[in-house]
């Protein structure tokens, strides 16, 4: 039995949603939130992040196929949505609960101080006793930085929180070998390293009629939660009482778990950008004091300087071949970067005047991939 995990962030797709696409499955969310009630009343931390705006909106606007045009997507999400919380208020509010909207996008996550904005506010909802409802905003959200699938927006909330579970509920029982959709004799996974590069290849193909990533988001969002040290349950949210029997330690579903102790908050946020303005290439020989001596990185090291980005943000390292071996918060900004690259550290302050720092990036800001 394993022991219970205090924070969680539970997930609900759409496909499990909306049974299919047969607009909310009003009985199956007001299960979901009974037992979600029920955790809270347990002692643990619940974050929602719920899917369905879109499912939800067509079927109040009486479309029965999934228009492709980002625009009448927005207007479903942003009619669906107005369901979606309606219906989670009204159960939650059946156990004494408060629910809480909170949509965020892509740049909410990845602006330092936006993200320990709604760090914060998340925190404060937690502890006002409130189940915050989580889902992308739909309406503002372009296409090209779009999360798209919530089971990302899942893994970054768990990062966000530092949760101990992600529990991803979706129509399967949980990961299976290959798609069951197409392949019927396929084999349930029961636990694995959410690190595990074969599960990749089980999630390659397939996915519901409604659902956005079908199983590769979930691994992908497993190995995200991970790195924040938070394990992650993909599961069947038709299970009856499934959270409470997770919440009991039942082996149910597939247990993805992280390889390691949780890194720092501060590189679990730079482990997780998505959209990042500019990468340096290191030498070979500092990509290995980064990799094996978890130094930091130094400007004689940088070879070349691609992007734009200010000092501060977080930046990509690349070794000579091109791949990216860490991520960190550069201490110059791109023109800077591209002055004292090959320098040693003792000329940076006759090439720009000033030194704020002899290091690049510091050790403590650099996270390896
Ligand atoms: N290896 C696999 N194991 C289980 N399901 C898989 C696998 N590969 C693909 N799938 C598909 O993924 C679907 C779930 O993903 P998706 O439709 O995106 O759901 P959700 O809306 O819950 O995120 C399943 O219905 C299944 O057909
Ligand atoms: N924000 C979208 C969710 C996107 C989506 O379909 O996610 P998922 O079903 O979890 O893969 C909505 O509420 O419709």
């Amino acid at each position: 039995m394993r022991k219970p995990a205090r924070r969680w962030v539970v997930k609900i797709g759409s496909s499990l949603l909306t049974n299919d696409g047969r607009g909310l499955d009003l009985p199956a969310l007001a299960d979901w939130s009974t037992q979600i009630a029920h955790l809270r009343a347990a002692g643990l931390d619940v974050v929602l992040v719920s899917s369905g705006a879109v499912a939800a909106g067509m079927s109040r606007l009486g479309w029965s196929v999934r228009p492709r045009e980002l625009q009448q997507l927005q207007a479903a999400a942003a009619i669906g949505q107005m369901s979606l919380v309606q219906a989670y208020q009204d159960q939650f509010a059946r156990h004494g609960l408060l629910a809480a909207q909170v949509l965020l996008t892509h740049d909410d996550l990845i602006s330092r101080r936006r993200y320990l904005n709604a760090r914060s506010t998340l925190r404060a909802l937690l502890e006002l006793g409130a189940v915050p409802i989580v889902n992308e905003n739909d309406t503002v959200a372009a296409d090209e930085i779009r999360l798209g699938d919530n089971d990302t927006l899942g893994a970054l909330v768990a990062n966000l929180i530092e949760a101990e579970r992600l529990a991803i509920l979706t129509d399967q029982q949980g990961l299976y070998d290959s798609d069951p959709r197409q392949h019927p004799e396929a084999q349930l996974i029961p636990s694995a390293q959410a690190s595990d590069p074969r599960l990749a290849d089980f999630a390659a193909t397939g996915k519901g009629v409604l659902g956005r990533g079908g199983m590769a988001t979930k691994v992908a969002a497993a190995k995200r939660a991970a790195r924040s040290g938070a394990e992650t349950v993909i599961v069947s949210g038709r299970q009856p009482q499934v959270l409470e029997r997770l919440a009991a330690g039942e082996a149910i579903g597939t247990l993805l778990r992280p390889d390691d102790e949780p890194l720092a908050a501060r590189k679990q946020w730079i482990a997780s950008q998505l959209s990042l303005h500019g990468y340096v290439v290191v030498d070979e020989g500092a990509a290995h004091v980064l990799q094996q001596a978890g130094r930091s990185l130094l400007p004689i090291g940088v070879t070349d300087v691609q992007g734009r980005f200010v000092r501060g943000e977080v930046v990509s390292v690349r070794d000579p071949t091109g791949r990216e071996i860490a991520r960190g918060l550069c201490n110059y900004d791109a023109d800077e970067t591209r002055r004292i690259m090959r320098k040693p550290s003792d000329a940076i302050e006759e090439t720009l005047g000033y030194v704020d720092e002899p290091e690049l990036i510091h050790r403590d800001n650099l996270v390896l991939m």
